[in-house]
């Protein structure tokens, strides 16, 4: 049995938790960590006793980041492609075959090896649930190997085959492949699928395919949408009721409203109802691509529920920062500290649906902080989570608990 841990003295504790209302912020607060669950929130002067204590000394406390985008698997450097992209070549969907040469080069223990680190680094960061894709392996052995070590190390595995057509390869041969064998291959150990529906990937048809091939099979749906032009990304998300469509840069007026028309059944106030398809914001890949930011604001006032993800990756966002990510919300996206804070953390939950579930149906909701839910909480070097884009670049992450356990520095 790991002991009980008592946090107190809690400055500011936002806990994230749409069913708290206006009460979602605390002040001189403490929660009870037991095992791997939340067992108990409330005023510092009203907390029970616990096997341990940690005093936060008045700093801010939040959940864990949830970090519902990243492809983590992989070997190789990019940094010569980013400094061309730099130097005002535009990013392109080739890039990826680059990615994909290197890791397939790799053992895989070297493989292994880099994602434990990358895992370790993110939860340096207050990273307490993460999310990582396929993508770089794009042949049926090499895509099952990724998703096989993926699913020792990270939270929720996503197949994406249909990252890139390799070479040697015609589109319709490789979508077949990725519908057929592989999507068998990687099946035992992936959550979710998704689909890059962009000019030089897949086409609207292709992805369409991918989508209910993966559906049939059982996968829950992600799509990456509207990154580099304007396309059908997000229309086909909505229409196969996609949990997420992620970058969505260019968006119509018609993609908006299909976005909010998918969330016509659900009460954001208190997170109940049926989920829609959440539009997640990748802004470090948006500044690393000099692409213009994914309209957030826009999409917030329509009435979509947005995530904010990190994207890490080797050639768009080599970054796992959610720190960064939510500082550039807020300073470059016209999103309070609020609605940032929430996008990444119970808005990354809602893209993975994982945002409900406390103890009694078995499951344990992250990205909020309740009774029952996951103990995964991230206290900051400062007194409120304002200071995250008040200070943006500080490293401002004093502590992290993944599961009810203090996260080490890697
Ligand atoms: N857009 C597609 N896939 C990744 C980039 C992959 C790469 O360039 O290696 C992304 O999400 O940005
Ligand atoms: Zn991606």
């Amino acid at each position: 049995m790991s002991p009980s841990t008592l946090i107190t003295n809690i400055g500011e504790l936002s806990t994230m938790d749409p069913s708290r209302g206006a009460d979602a912020v605390l002040t001189d607060a403490a929660v009870v960590l037991d095992g791997e669950r939340i067992a108990w929130i409330g005023p510092a002067a009203e907390a029970p006793a616990a096997d341990e204590i940690h005093d936060a000394g008045g700093r801010a406390m939040l959940p864990g980041w949830v970090d519902s985008h990243t492809h983590l698997v992989f070997a190789g450097d990019r940094s010569t492609e980013f400094e061309a992209r730099m130097a005002g070549e535009p990013y392109q969907a080739g890039g990826i075959a680059v990615t994909t040469e290197a890791t397939r080069a790799a053992g895989d223990f070297d493989l292994t090896r880099l994602l434990l680190a990358r895992q370790a680094e993110a939860a340096a960061g207050g990273t307490t649930w993460l999310e990582t894709k396929t993508g770089y392996g794009l042949d049926v052995e090499q895509e099952a190997r990724s998703a096989r070590i993926a699913s020792t190390v990270v939270d929720d595995v996503t197949f994406l085959g249909a990252h890139l057509v390799p070479a040697g390869s015609g589109p319709e041969e490789y979508t077949d492949l990725v519908c057929g064998p592989m999507l068998a291959a990687v099946r035992p150990y992936v959550q979710w699928a998704d689909v890059f529906c962009e000019r030089g990937a897949f086409t609207e048809e292709q992805s369409r395919r991918v989508l209910t091939a993966c559906r049939d099979a059982g996968l829950g749906l992600r799509v990456h949408g509207n990154q580099l032009g304007p396309g059908g990304g997000v229309r086909l998300a909505v229409e196969f009721g996609a949990a997420s469509v992620d970058h969505v840069n260019y968006l119509a007026d018609s993609d908006v409203a299909a976005l909010a028309g998918s969330w016509r059944d659900w009460d954001a106030q208190t997170g109940s109802g049926q989920p829609g398809t959440v539009a997640t914001c990748l802004p470090a890949c948006d500044l690393s691509t000099r692409q213009p930011l994914a309209p957030a604001r826009r999409l917030l006032d329509a009435g979509v529920e947005i995530a904010l993800a990190s994207n890490c990756n080797p050639g768009t966002s080599y970054t796992s920062s959610m720190n960064f990510c939510v500082a550039t919300a807020v300073l470059q996206m016209e999103l309070s500290v609020a609605e940032a804070l929430r996008a990444a953390t119970y808005g990354g939950a809602l893209a993975l649906r994982r945002h409900t579930g406390a103890d009694e149906d078995g499951k344990r909701a992250v990205g909020s902080i309740a009774v029952g839910h996951r103990a995964d909480v991230q206290l900051l070097n400062a007194p409120s989570a304002a200071h995250l884009a008040y200070r943006p670049g500080m490293p401002l992450t004093a502590a992290v608990w993944r599961a009810g356990k203090r996260v080490r520095k890697p």
